[in-house]
C-alpha cells in the first residue's frame, strides 16, 4: 500500500511517498520558504541523489501542485500516475476539542476543520488546501486527518485552563490546544528507544523549534503541557508569531493603531516574531547571515528567541520535578548549532553539559550531543511527522485504531 502524506507547515509543505508493507520510502521533499523570497523545492530523486529547483512558490497550492508534478514527472517522479497512490494522509494542525485521534476524512470532519480557521488561520486554510488538492485530482482515494493536537488532550485542566470567566470555556472552548502533537509525539518516543530507556517513566523536554514552535513537557510518555494554546501563536517568539505577550498591550495596540480583530490577528501572527524584530526575514538562515554583517536588530530577535526558549526549558523542569531528557527538533532545532549550545549554556545549573564538538558538527541526525557526564541527555532527533501520519493513515484505512 502505497501512502502519501502532505505536511502543510506555515512556512513549508513536506511530503513523503511511502509503501507501507516493506517500510521504503518511494519519495521524498518539500517546498520551503513559501511566500518570502528565495523559495524552493528540494526533493529526493529515484536514485537517491537530491535535486532543488529555486522558482517563485506563493503560496501552499502552487507548492502542493509542485509537489503533485514532482512525483509523476517522467525524469524525477516515482510513479506513472496517481492510481498508485492508494490513500493520502495530511498534517491538521487544529483539530479542536473534538478529535484527540486521527480519522478518516468526510464531510463532517471537514465541517470541523474549517470551524477552526478562526483559532489557526496560518494552518487550518493551507491544510484544507491540501485536501481538495487531493479530493480535485485522486478522487475516491480515503484520506485521513492528523492533528496536531492529538497528542497534547493529556494535559490536565490546570494546563490547559485560561483563567478567564468559567463560561467563556463552556461556551466558546477557549482553552489551551496545543500545536505540533505529531512531532512531539514522535521524537519523545523516538529518543527513549535510540537511548534505550522505557518510554512511560521519562521526563522529558521536547523542543520543536521551526518557523513555527513550541516546548512540551512529556512525563511518563504523556504531554502534561505545552507552550502553545487555543492558537499556534502562545508561547516562544517563532518566525512571525509573536509567542506570548501582556493581553493588555494588545487592547492598547488596538485603541492606538485603530485595529480591527483581523488587523490585530494579521500584526501578531504575520508581522511579529523573528522577522517583526529584525526587520529582515522571518527564516534563521537569513538572520544568521544579517548578524554575521553586523546587524544590530537581527541579532536581538536571535537573543529574544533564544531567552524564550531558556525560560520554557525552566517552566517545564519545574512542572516535572526535574528533566532526564531534554530534545532538539524542527528546522532549526535540528539544524542550528549555536542556538542549542546557548541554551545548552544557560542551563548548567540543571547539571547540563554540551559536547561542543559534537553539538557544532551534528546538523539534522540523531545525536545525543551532551557530554558524557552531563546529568541531562541532550539530544537532537530530526522529526518525522510525515512518518507518524504514514503510520495512522495505515491503520485507519486498513479499519484499526491509530496508536
Ligand atoms: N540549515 C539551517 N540552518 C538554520 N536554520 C535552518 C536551517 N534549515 C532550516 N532552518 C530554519 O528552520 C525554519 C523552518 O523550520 P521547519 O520546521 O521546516 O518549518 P515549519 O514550521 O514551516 O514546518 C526556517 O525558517 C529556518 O529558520
Ligand atoms: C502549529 C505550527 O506552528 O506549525 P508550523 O511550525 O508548521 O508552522
Ligand atoms: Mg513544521
Amino acid at each position: 500500500m502505497n501512502i502519501l502524506v502532505l505536511n502543510c507547515g506555515s512556512s513549508s509543505v513536506k511530503y513523503k511517498l511511502i509503501n507501507v508493507d516493506d517500510k521504503k520510502t518511494l519519495a521524498e521533499g518539500g517546498v520551503e520558504k513559501i511566500g518570502i523570497p528565495g523559495s524552493f523545492l528540494k526533493f529526493r530523486l529515484p536514485d537517491g541523489s537530491k535535486k532543488v529547483i529555486e522558482e517563485v512558490i506563493p503560496d501552499h497550492r502552487k507548492a502542493i501542485m509542485d509537489i503533485l508534478n514532482i512525483l509523476t514527472d517522467p525524469t524525477y517522479g516515482c510513479i506513472s500516475s496517481f492510481k498508485e497512490i492508494d490513500a493520502v494522509g495530511h498534517r491538521v494542525v487544529h483539530g479542536g476539542e473534538k478529535f484527540n485521534k486521527s480519522v478518516l476524512i468526510n464531510d463532517e470532519v471537514i465541517e470541523k476543520i474549517k470551524e477552526c480557521y478562526d483559532v489557526a488561520p496560518l494552518h487550518n486554510p493551507v491544510n484544507m488546501a491540501g485536501i481538495d488538492a487531493i479530493t480535485e485530482l485522486m478522487p475516491g482515494v480515503p484520506q485521513v486527518a492528523v492533528f496536531d493536537t492529538a497528542f497534547h488532550q493529556t494535559m490536565p485542566a490546570e494546563a490547559y485552563m485560561y483563567a478567564l470567566p468559567y463560561e467563556i470555556y463552556t461556551k466558546y472552548s477557549v482553552r489551551r490546544f496545543g500545536f505540533h502533537g505529531t512531532s512531539h509525539r514522535y521524537v519523545a518516543r523516538r529518543v527513549c528507544d535510540f537511548l534505550g530507556v522505557p518510554y512511560e517513566n521519562q521526563r522529558i523536554i521536547t523542543c520543536h523549534i521551526g518557523n513555527g514552535g513550541s516546548i512540551t513537557a512529556v512525563k511518563d510518555g504523556k504531554s502534561i503541557d505545552t507552550s502553545m494554546g487555543l492558537t499556534p501563536v502562545e508561547g516562544l517568539m517563532m518566525g512571525t508569531r509573536v509567542g506570548d505577550v501582556d493581553p493588555g498591550a494588545l487592547t492598547f495596540i488596538m485603541d492606538k493603531e485603530h485595529l480591527d480583530t483581523k488587523q490585530l490577528s494579521n500584526l501578531i501572527n504575520k508581522k511579529s516574531g523573528v522577522l517583526g524584530i529584525s526587520g529582515i526575514s522571518s527564516d534563521m538562515r537569513d538572520i544568521d547571515a544579517a548578524i554575521a554583517e553586523g546587524n544590530e536588530r537581527a541579532k536581538l530577535a536571535l537573543d529574544m528567541y533564544i531567552y524564550r526558549i531558556i525560560k520554557y526549558i525552566g517552566a517545564y523542569t519545574a512542572v516535572l520535578n526535574g528533566v532526564d531528557i531534554i530534545v532538539f527538533t524542527g528546522g532549526v532545532g535540528e539544524n542550528q548549532q549555536p542556538l542549542r549550545k546557548a541554551v545548552c549554556e544557560h542551563l548548567s545549573y540543571l547539571g547540563v553539559k554540551i559536547d561542543d564538538a559534537v553539538n557544532a558538527s551534528s546538523r539534522g541526525e540523531e545525536k545525543v550531543i551532551s557530554a558524557a557526564d552531563s546529568k541531562v541527555k541532550v539530544v537532537v532527533i530530526p522529526t518525522d511527522e510525515e512518518l507518524m501520519i504514514a503510520r495512522d493513515t495505515e491503520a485507519i484505512v486498513n479499519g484499526r485504531q491509530p496508536e
